[in-house]
């Protein structure tokens, strides 16, 4: 469970793009976020996954004030909350299931880099993490040679192989077909409920949000103007953001 409250976040020597944000996210939760351009949607996700330094506020994992913890608390939230880019980075040379495997670059001891070995039981693991995501005819294909959507699955796979049991992907469906960005949401929708695992979607665009999430946070000047459940927005609501 995750319970945020009053995050800001000020860039050093500039303003303030997350202003008094506070939700909770529980196991199983689809949690989608809107708003415009440079509403802090991509800041947000890096602050959930310790990748920004947070200005104020308190962050409770699994019941656990992280920042009191210490450096346990902060490495915690970093294996198991995965922070998944709009175009994840994945070796371009490697496979799909290898990039799965080793992980990425900071996931990854030296040592893996440069051996490349592996172990049997990291092997089958990657392998069903990849055939749940219903890529496994691209398991041996060069990572880069995949598609945009198949890139971000491979990417949430890798990140789940890991320990991640909070995924924050920013923009998942963005310059997808409809019909992949159909399949990559039911994919992450399921992961959810058969799974428990959280996932913390940016999806701005089109009606995505609506008909997929379980909640839509609204962002609006680094300010969480809307948080409503996962339906149809009415027309005051979409004037919020
Ligand atoms: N390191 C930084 N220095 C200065 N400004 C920053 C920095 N990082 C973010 N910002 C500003 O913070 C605001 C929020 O940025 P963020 O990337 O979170 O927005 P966003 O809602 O994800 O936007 P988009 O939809 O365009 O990706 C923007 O105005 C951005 O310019």
């Amino acid at each position: 469970m995750i319970r945020i409250k009053n995050l800001s976040r000020r860039i050093p020597g500039g303003p303030k793009v997350l202003d008094d944000i506070s939700f909770e996210a529980y196991p199983g939760d689809f949690i989608a976020i809107k708003g415009d351009s440079g509403s802090g949607k991509s800041t947000l996700l890096r602050c959930l996954a310790l990748q920004e330094k947070w200005t104020e506020g308190t962050y409770q994992f699994d019941g656990k004030d992280i920042f009191k913890q210490g450096f346990s608390g902060k490495m915690k939230v970093k294996q198991e909350v995965a922070y998944v880019e709009e175009k994840p980075y994945l070796f371009p040379n490697k496979t799909a299931l290898k990039n799965v495997i080793i992980g990425s670059v900071s996931q990854t001891p030296a040592w893996r880099r440069w051996t490349g070995m592996v172990r049997s039981d990291d092997y089958m693991g990657a392998m069903d993490m990849i055939e749940k995501r219903g890529l496994i005819d691209k398991a041996h294909q060069k990572a880069s040679t995949l598609s945009g959507g198949e890139r971000q699955r491979m990417a949430i796979a890798r990140a789940l192989v890991h320990g991640a049991k909070v995924i924050a992907a920013d923009e998942p469906v963005s310059g997808l077909d409809p019909h992949t960005a159909d399949q990559v949401l039911t994919d992450l929708k399921a992961l959810c409920k058969e799974q428990g695992v959280i996932v913390i979607a940016v999806m701005h665009q089109g009606d995505w949000a609506e008909r997929f999430a379980d909640r839509i946070l609204g962002l609006k000047g680094g300010k969480l103007v809307l948080d409503v459940s996962g339906r149809r927005l009415t027309e005051r609501e979409k004037s919020l953001l």
